[in-house]
């Protein structure tokens, strides 16, 4: 199977931050790729911009250094790496003072596609939008592409909202939350409304529950200073976890376009249930044999962040009543994992012995690693020894079912930043889309900052706290296994 490249149109693309870990780890490796394919024209032009005082060339052997490693070497053709290079420039600038704005004014064209990513700290996205508009950088059809976190709560989210729509259009920003461009997550969509098979059940009447796991084996290493103040709830729950939860549980759009897709996410976001403490466990990971705790990662030793979280999330809608939605994410657990699990009901009456092992549906829609899907349906185990019942996979890896071009997916900050270049807004979120989850996360804060609740300790390498086990348990329910 070939996958098809459309080349994008020509474009000027300014990193902000273009020095920094994102842009050496994720941006400038994707750019590459995508140049690799052959979707980014040859006169397109990447310019990083920081306050280091570097020059062309001293950016582009940055980046050289960040291809050597990122990019597996399979993929990286000296040729190929000198054309791509050639393309980068590099020009220094102060965010908050008037240094370099200036030179980027008339380095930038305007007869292109012009987009600017804010790969800087979120103290200075406010910054950086201002200057732009002041220094008449931006034209009424730039892009402004911001990195998370996108405000800590709903009133910095609010002022951020703000301070962007004082320069820009909400159609010319595109708030990022990586897990929209994972391959699988887009899959979501197709399997649910490209298929008749599904949508039919996809609702409180056929399905029992809603698991989504995202498991990460590292911890928060050097980030501490970061994630003391952020924790799994806003880290991963505010954002990635509820785009998940709000792509599962969505009505059907009228359009696969970008309103219509995030007026019907933003309808779940308002009809989530506030979650009372009794569903939730926090955890923090203890140290072991030759690995940091937590609180040592932090420099905080009275922190009670959580480096871990589960919950239950009821939903009131007609569609989802009565079914409710687990969700966890935690640092340093037994394995990396993220996947979406749909349980269906068991059938309304067997015909079969009670004995004969007949098991409920399963859909697991795998994001990382080994992306794909799985169903688990239940046939009649093969010989003659009667109707015993056995639950088989209908195994579907991309890599197996769709040939190498299946395996080779763009990484999500690839596929994003073709997306900004193209103009299409689907898979970022819109302003108001941020809030609605921001209202929904602050009091769930609120309510244990109040109450002075600690998290539980838990071994690394473990799948968290027992009390997350237990969340289910007294549901008669249990977490798919992380692997
Ligand atoms: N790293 C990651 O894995 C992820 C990062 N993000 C987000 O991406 C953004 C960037 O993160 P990350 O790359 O890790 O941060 P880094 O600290 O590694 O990089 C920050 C960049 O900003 C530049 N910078 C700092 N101050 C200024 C200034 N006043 N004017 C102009 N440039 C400035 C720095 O260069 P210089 O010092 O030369 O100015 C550097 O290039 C953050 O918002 C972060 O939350 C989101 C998800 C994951
Ligand atoms: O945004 C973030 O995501 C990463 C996990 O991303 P993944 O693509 O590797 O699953 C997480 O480690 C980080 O804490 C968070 O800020």
């Amino acid at each position: 199977m070939v996958s098809r490249v459309i080349p994008v149109e020509s474009f000027d693309l300014v990193i902000f931050g273009g020095t920094g870990d994102l842009a050496r780890r994720k941006i400038l490796p994707g750019l590459y790729r995508r140049f690799l394919a052959g979707q980014m024209p040859k006169d397109a032009r990447i310019i990083g911009a920081a306050r280091s005082e570097l020059d062309d060339d001293g950016f582009r052997a940055l980046i050289r250094e960040s291809i050597e490693e990122f990019v597996p070497e399979k993929k990286r053709k000296p040729k190929t790496v000198d054309a791509f290079l050639a393309q980068l420039h590099y020009t220094p600038i102060d965010a908050k003072g008037s240094g370099g704005w200036e030179t980027l004014a008339k380095l930038v064209r305007k007869d292109v596609v012009q987009a600017f990513y804010f790969s800087v700290g979120p103290s200075l996205f406010g910054d950086l939008a201002t200057r732009l508009h002041k220094h008449k950088i931006a034209t009424p059809d730039s892009r402004i592409v911001v990195e998370k976190p996108f405000g800590r709560d709903l009133e910095s989210a609010k002022a951020l909202n703000a301070v962007l729509a004082d320069s820009f259009d909400e159609h010319q920003i595109y708030r990022i939350d990586h897990y929209l461009g994972k391959e699988t997550v887009q899959n979501l969509m197709a399997v649910r409304f490209a298929n008749m098979l599904f949508e039919p059940l996809w609702n409180a009447q056929y399905i029992d529950h809603v698991q989504i796991t995202v498991a990460e084996t590292v911890g928060v290493g050097g980030r501490g200073g970061y994630y003391d103040k952020s924790g799994a709830m806003r880290d991963m729950i505010q954002n990635h976890l509820m785009q998940l939860l709000c792509l599962t549980a969505m009505e059907p759009p009228s359009r696969f376009d970008p309103d219509a897709v995030r007026d019907e996410k933003l309808k779940v976001i308002r009809a989530l249930d506030p979650v009372p403490s009794e569903n939730i466990v926090r955890g923090q990971y203890a140290a072991d044999k030759d690995q940091a705790s937590y609180i040592e990662h932090s420099e905080n030793p009275a922190s009670k962040t959580e480096s871990f979280i589960a919950m239950k999330v009821d939903i009131s809608n007609w569609r989802w009543k009565g079914t409710p939605f687990y969700l966890r994410t935690g640092k340093r657990l037994k394995g990396r994992m993220s996947e979406i699990v749909v349980q269906f009901k068991d059938v309304p009456h067997s015909i079969f012995e009670e004995d004969a092992g007949s098991k409920a549906n399963v859909l697991a829609i795998r994001l990382q690693p080994d992306e794909g899907m799985d169903l688990r349906v239940t046939i009649k185990e093969p010989g003659p020894g009667g109707m015993r019942l056995v639950d088989v996979p209908l195994d579907m890896t991309f890599a197996d079912a769709l040939g190498p071009e299946g395996a080779d997916v763009p990484d999500a900050y690839e596929r994003l930043i073709m997306d900004v270049i193209r103009g299409n807004q689907t898979l970022f979120m819109r302003g108001d889309e941020v809030e609605a989850a921001w209202a929904w996360t602050d009091p769930i804060i609120e309510g244990w900052q109040n109450r002075g609740d600690k998290p539980v300790q838990y071994e690394p390498g473990t799948t968290g706290p027992e009390d997350a086990l237990m969340l289910l348990h007294r549901d008669g329910r249990r977490w798919r296994e992380i692997k």
